[in-house]
């Protein structure tokens, strides 16, 4: 057996070379998985054949979510696995945006081939005087494996921190320094930070939740941080935010044609997230969760199914993925008693609309039996994906 795996984007060697053995990396036309990076797969078409996509990321909002789960297709990420390299950046651009270094750089290269350049220098560089973020405060915006570490850092560097995130898991906030100033409204932090850095997926409840109103409760000449994604900041009111001085910096990491044409804005081309260190994290990590998958059916950092892990020791495995309703189990456990097929081991998690089930049976199937029970599994009402493993 081969699994055929198809990427996108530049995978680091580090995970693409944990895909060897039963793996082939892009030969087929039918993969089984996808590995990627930002590639957008909404309006691709994907192959049935599909089970499961990772992204070598934290965002998954370039993967069609609902309609993977309606079509079995479990979606990995890599949590974690590139905060360091974000938070890394989000702290050089809160420096380099305090100390006024994009337009000061820029200016000093305006003066390449003119004449007594280190007296212009010395003439000029009162234009550019900053402040020192000792002392300021920082609001930050979701406090996940990013936004955490971006918080807990800030004080270092004697900021103030004040911090939202109605979900924060329970894993992140015991990482959470407790001078990290926790409030229940984001009114309350916008109106009282000098900096504020927002680090949320995109999702429909978030998209655009910086907005007029937003903008309108922020202090005057507030610097704004956007390494999560552009959608999040509604356009037309930041626009208006930066023409009118509500924001006095503008740094993102989502440059369009929209804010290029703004003043105050610093656009950098996506690289939060581009580091050696990091690609590899991320590409370990995701391969080695997509390996797994494929080999055991054992789920580890999904973002639609439960995390499912059962030593696969058993002759056969079936994995099941389906509706979350009642009377599945009993279903699926029901065709296997009438085939006399004996259940070693099992196990069922769910998650929201979706649930899991892997079912161990002692018996080794022959190629016409494991036919029939994937053709009766699939036929159950609820069924999205059934596969059966075997033990090598
Ligand atoms: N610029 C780049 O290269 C990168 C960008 N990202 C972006 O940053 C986002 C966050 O990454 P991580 O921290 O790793 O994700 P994460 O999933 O660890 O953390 C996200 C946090 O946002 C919180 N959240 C969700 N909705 C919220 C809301 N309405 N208000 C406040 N908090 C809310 C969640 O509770 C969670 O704690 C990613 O989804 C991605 O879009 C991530 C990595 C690299
Ligand atoms: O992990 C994320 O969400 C990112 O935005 C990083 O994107 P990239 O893998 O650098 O294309």
């Amino acid at each position: 057996m081969t699994y055929q795996i198809q990427t996108y984007n530049q995978i680091a060697e580090a995970g693409l070379s944990l895909l060897q053995g039963p793996f082939a990396l892009n030969t087929a036309e039918q993969p089984d998985a996808i590995l990627l990076r930002s590639h957008s797969l909404h309006g691709q078409q994907l192959p049935q054949s599909v089970q499961a996509i990772a992204r070598a990321g934290a965002g998954t909002n370039n993967i069609p979510l609902e309609t993977c789960s309606q079509n079995g297709v479990v979606v990995f990420n890599a949590p974690g696995a590139n905060a360091n390299a974000v938070k890394e950046l989000v702290l050089s651009c809160l420096i380099a945006s305090a100390r006024n270094l994009f337009q000061a750089i820029h200016w000093t290269n305006s003066l390449a081939g003119t004449k007594d350049v280190a007296g212009q220098v010395e003439a000029n560089k009162k234009a550019f005087i900053g402040h020192e973020i000792s002392g300021k405060k920082l609001g930050v915006i979701g406090l996940g494996n990013i936004g955490s570490v971006v918080a807990n850092d800030a004080l270092a560097l004697d900021m103030d921190v004040i911090a939202y995130d109605p979900f924060v898991s329970v894993d992140v906030a015991w990482t959470i320094s407790r001078n990290v100033q926790r409030v229940h409204h984001l009114d309350e932090l916008l109106s009282s930070c000098d900096y504020i850095t927002i680090h949320v997926p995109l999702s429909e409840k978030t998209t655009g939740i910086i907005d007029a109103k937003a903008f309108c409760a922020m202090k005057k000449g507030i610097q704004f941080i956007n390494f999560a994604r552009g959608e999040l900041v509604d356009e037309q009111a930041l626009a208006e935010a930066l023409a009118d001085g509500t924001v006095g910096k503008y740094i993102t990491d989502f440059p369009n044609n929209h804010v290029f044409g703004l003043k105050n804005v610093v656009a950098i081309p996506h690289l939060g997230a581009s580091t050696s260190e990091s690609e590899e994290n991320c590409a370990v990590m995701a391969a080695r969760q997509l390996k797994i998958f494929l080999e055991t059916g054992n789920i580890r950092n999904s973002v639609n199914l439960p995390n499912v892990s059962l030593p696969l020791t058993s002759p056969g495995r079936l994995t099941i993925m389906h509706q979350n309703v009642p009377n599945m189990v009993g279903q699926f456990s029901g065709l296997l008693a009438d085939r006399k097929f004996n259940i070693a081991d099992m196990l069922n998690r769910s998650r929201s609309d979706w649930a899991y089930t892997l079912i161990d049976i002692d018996n080794k199937l022959s190629s016409e039996q494991k036919d029939d029970i994937l053709a009766r599994l699939h036929s159950i009402q609820g069924v999205v994906r059934a596969r059966h493993l075997t033990n090598a």
